[in-house]
């Protein structure tokens, strides 16, 4: 791998008396996609927590572009370039798309709205709708839009897909394809649709018991039906 970008070294975390993380390390290089799986409950969400400050570490480092950022605020982290998509989706509801945008410019030109529509035309179609009028791929649209407005250099998605139609959920890995190819922007996705997750990324990190338990080539554990079985547990179409 060329020098990473992102280096998790033995991180430990959890909630009060319960550890999560245990000892888990890995790396992510530039542009690099990388597919986080594992059965439920085994730490991937925290693991993304952990890497934007969200969750208090008990032990280990994180480092990112060569500055240790273990102790950065989360804002702080943002700022150096980490952008994250939370599980729960990240929009005002009671805005319209447009001005969901908008509220996300901060300091950039007007022109990354317009950039964002080109990466999701969908968002176009309807900007002036309110998030409640947006369907739920629409507003995992909108908020993974509204993340690449502060120009992260690595995005952390949490199961963007989760909840959404097939159709659907194609709609956004096109888009993420997209996102990749045009700005070079490594990502770190979590999922449970393992198989799409899977397609979409060039390596995979498998997680049980809070630490990386497999890692290889997205395409080779897509086939490798044994090590899926036994620690995803379950099977690929
Ligand atoms: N805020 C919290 N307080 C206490 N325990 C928590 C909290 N959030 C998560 N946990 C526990 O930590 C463990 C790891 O959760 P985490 O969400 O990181 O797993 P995950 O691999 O992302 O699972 P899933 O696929 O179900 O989202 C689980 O046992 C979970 O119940």
């Amino acid at each position: 791998m060329t020098e990473a970008m992102l280096k998790l070294e033995s991180l430990k975390a959890g909630y009060g008396p319960t550890t999560v993380l245990d000892g888990l390390s890995l790396a992510v290089a530039p542009g690099e996609r990388v597919a986080m799986v594992g059965r439920n409950g085994v730490g991937k969400t925290t693991t993304l927590r952990a890497i934007m400050g969200l969750v208090p570490l008990a032990g280990g480092r994180i480092e990112f572009l060569g500055e240790d950022i273990s102790r950065l605020s989360p804002h702080q982290r943002a700022r150096r370039g980490l952008g994250y998509v939370p599980q729960t989706r990240d929009i005002f509801p009671s805005l319209t798309v447009e001005e969901n945008l908008l509220a996300g410019l901060k300091h950039r030109p007007r022109s990354a709205v317009d950039e964002a529509y080109a990466l999701f035309p969908r968002l176009a179609e309807r900007r002036r709708n309110g998030g409640t009028q947006l369907s739920g791929g629409e507003q995992q649209m909108l908020s993974v839009a509204r993340a690449l407005l502060g120009r992260p250099r690595l995005i952390l998605l949490d199961e963007p897909l989760e909840g959404l139609a097939p159709l659907i959920r194609q709609e956004l890995l096109n888009a993420f394809q997209a996102m990749s190819r045009e700005t070079g922007i490594a990502v770190v996705i979590v999922e449970q649709q393992v198989d799409e997750a899977l397609r979409y990324a060039r390596r995979a990190l498998v997680l049980d018991h809070g630490t990386v338990v497999h890692e290889s080539d997205a395409q080779v554990l897509l086939r490798d039906t044994e090590t899926l079985d036994r620690w995803v547990g379950m099977a690929v179409h």
